[in-house]
C-alpha cells in the first residue's frame, strides 16, 4: 500500500523548514523507506518557475505554451502539478493544493490525485480539514516547525467559536474630498487576449456603502477585471471604464487613483521581506510607500497603536514583519490597506493559505469594517467564504466567447 500523509498545518507550524527537510533527506523525516526523488507542488515553487523564466526569457515548463506569468493562478497551478507529474517523482508534497482553485476545479485536481496516489506517495501539508485527500492513511501536525504524529481520530477538531473584535474600529486621520455616488463602473466591457475572449459585455457598478463579493472559476477574469481598476492594464484603454466618476484614459493619474483605494492580495505578503517593523508596516498604509522612512506624525503613531490593539498585535509591534504568522501578516495587511479609510477597499484572496481559524479572523474584520465604516468592499475570492457577508455577489461564467457577469443574492 503506497503511504500518504495529511499534516494539518496552522500560522504557527513553520511549514518552510519542514518542506526543506522533507525534500532534502527524502521520507526519512517520517521514518519510511528512503525514496528520493520529491517534489514540491506550492506557490512557491510556482513563484520560483516564473523567476527561471523570466531569467531565461523562455517557459520553465515543458510542453506549456504560455508564460506561466501571464497564466490566472489556477491555471498556473494545474500546469505546475501537470509538470511535476511528468517529471514521475517518488513522492509529492501537496501544500494547501486546493487554495486559488475553484469548486470544479478542485474536483478535477482531486480525481487526478486519486488516480495518481497508486504510483506516487503524497504528503499534503493542509490548514483546511474539509480539504484531505481521501486517499490518506497517515496523519501528523506540525507544532513550530516539530513534526509530531496523530492517530486519525484525534484529527477532527474544529473552528472555534466566531472571533470577535471587541473595540471599535480607529477613527480615519482625515476624510476624502467627494466622492462621487458611483465608485466603479463597467460599460459593456469585452477584453481579449490575442484572439481568445476573457470578457464578455461586462457591465457593474460599484456604489457607495457596497459590500461585494467577486466570484468566478480560475481564469474567469477576476483578477483581469481588478487590474483594469487599480492596476495599469492598458487593456482598459478605449474601454468604457469609470473609476471615481473619470473615464479610464483620460488623463487621469494613477497616484490619484491609488489615493483612494486599499489594496490588498495574498501574492503582496511574499513580497515583504525586509526589516520592516510590524508597526512600521501599519503606518506605511497612510503614505502606501514601504520602505520610505519619512518620519510619522505623533497621529499617525498613535492611530496606528489602535490598529495594533484592535489586532491583538501591539505586543509584537517591533517584531519583524516577515516573522508574523501567515494569519498574522494577512490581518495587518489588510489593516493597512484600511488605515487611511479609502473610499474603496479592495481584497483579493486574502484567505488563501490560511488555517480556519485565522480566515474565520480576517473575515470577521472585514465584516466589521464594512458595518462601521462608509468604504465600499470587493473582496475577491473562488471559495464561499464562510461567515462574510457580503451584500451582493458578482458572479463571472464563463463562455467560449469570455465570462459574461451577473449579480447573484449574496
Ligand atoms: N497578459 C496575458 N496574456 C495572455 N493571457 C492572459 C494575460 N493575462 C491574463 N490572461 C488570461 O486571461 C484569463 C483570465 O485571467 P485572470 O487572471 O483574470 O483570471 P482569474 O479569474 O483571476 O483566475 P484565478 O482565479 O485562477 O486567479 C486567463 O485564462 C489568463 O491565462
Amino acid at each position: 500500500m503506497t503511504t500518504h500523509w495529511a499534516i494539518y498545518i496552522d500560522n504557527d507550524s513553520h511549514k518552510s523548514g519542514f518542506i526543506e527537510e522533507v525534500l532534502k533527506q527524502g521520507q526519512t523525516v517520517f521514518k519510511f523507506p528512503v525514496k528520493k526523488k520529491g517534489a514540491l507542488f506550492s506557490p512557491l515553487a510556482v513563484t520560483k518557475f516564473i523567476n527561471k523564466e523570466e531569467q531565461y526569457g523562455r517557459s520553465a515548463l515543458k510542453n506549456s505554451r504560455q508564460p506561466l506569468k501571464t497564466m490566472s493562478s489556477g491555471e498556473q497551478k494545474k500546469a505546475l502539478l501537470n509538470f511535476i507529474i511528468q517529471e514521475q517523482p517518488d513522492y509529492i508534497i501537496l501544500d494547501n493544493p486546493f487554495d486559488n482553485l475553484d469548486i470544479d476545479s478542485q474536483a478535477e485536481l482531486k480525481q487526478l490525485l486519486i488516480q495518481k496516489s497508486q504510483d506516487i506517495s503524497f504528503i499534503q501539508l493542509a490548514s483546511r480539514k474539509s480539504d484531505i485527500l481521501p486517499f490518506i492513511n497517515r496523519f501528523g501536525t506540525l507544532k513550530e516547525g516539530e513534526f509530531i504524529q496523530l492517530d486519525a481520530k484525534s484529527t477532527t477538531d474544529t473552528i472555534n467559536a466566531t472571533p470577535v473584535f471587541n473595540k471599535q474600529l480607529p477613527k480615519p486621520i482625515h476624510t476624502h474630498g467627494s466622492v462621487t455616488n458611483i465608485l466603479i463602473e463597467f460599460r459593456n466591457v469585452s477584453i481579449l487576449y490575442k484572439d481568445r475572449p476573457i470578457l464578455k459585455n461586462i457591465s457593474w457598478k460599484v456604489q457607495k456603502g457596497d459590500f461585494w463579493q467577486l466570484m468566478g472559476k480560475n481564469g474567469s477574469g477576476k483578477t483581469t477585471m481588478l487590474s483594469m481598476i487599480f492596476g495599469d492594464n492598458p487593456k482598459a484603454y478605449g474601454q468604457d471604464i469609470y473609476i471615481f466618476g473619470k473615464k479610464k484614459g483620460t488623463g487621469e493619474s494613477v497616484w490619484e487613483i491609488k489615493e483612494q483605494i486599499g489594496y490588498f492580495s495574498s501574492n503582496m505578503t511574499d513580497k515583504y521581506t525586509g526589516r520592516h517593523s510590524v508597526e512600521q508596516m501599519l503606518i506605511s498604509g497612510f503614505t502606501d510607500a514601504v520602505g520610505l522612512y519619512t518620519l510619522p506624525t505623533e497621529t499617525q503613531k498613535q492611530r496606528s497603536k489602535e490598529w495594533l490593539v484592535l489586532l491583538g498585535l501591539w505586543e509584537k509591534r517591533t517584531t519583524l514583519f516577515r516573522f508574523l504568522s501567515t494569519g498574522q501578516q494577512r490581518l495587518l495587511m489588510t489593516a493597512r490597506a484600511m488605515v487611511k479609510h479609502p473610499p474603496l477597499l479592495i481584497l483579493d484572496e486574502p484567505t488563501a493559505g490560511m488555517d480556519d481559524n485565522a480566515a474565520a479572523l480576517l473575515v470577521a474584520l472585514v465584516n466589521k469594517i464594512a458595518q462601521e465604516t462608509n468604504t465600499s468592499i470587493i473582496f475577491v475570492s473562488h471559495r464561499i467564504e464562510p461567515g462574510l457577508l457580503p451584500k451582493s455577489i458578482y458572479e463571472l461564467e464563463m463562455t467560449p466567447n469570455g465570462s459574461t457577469g451577473s449579480t447573484v443574492p449574496a
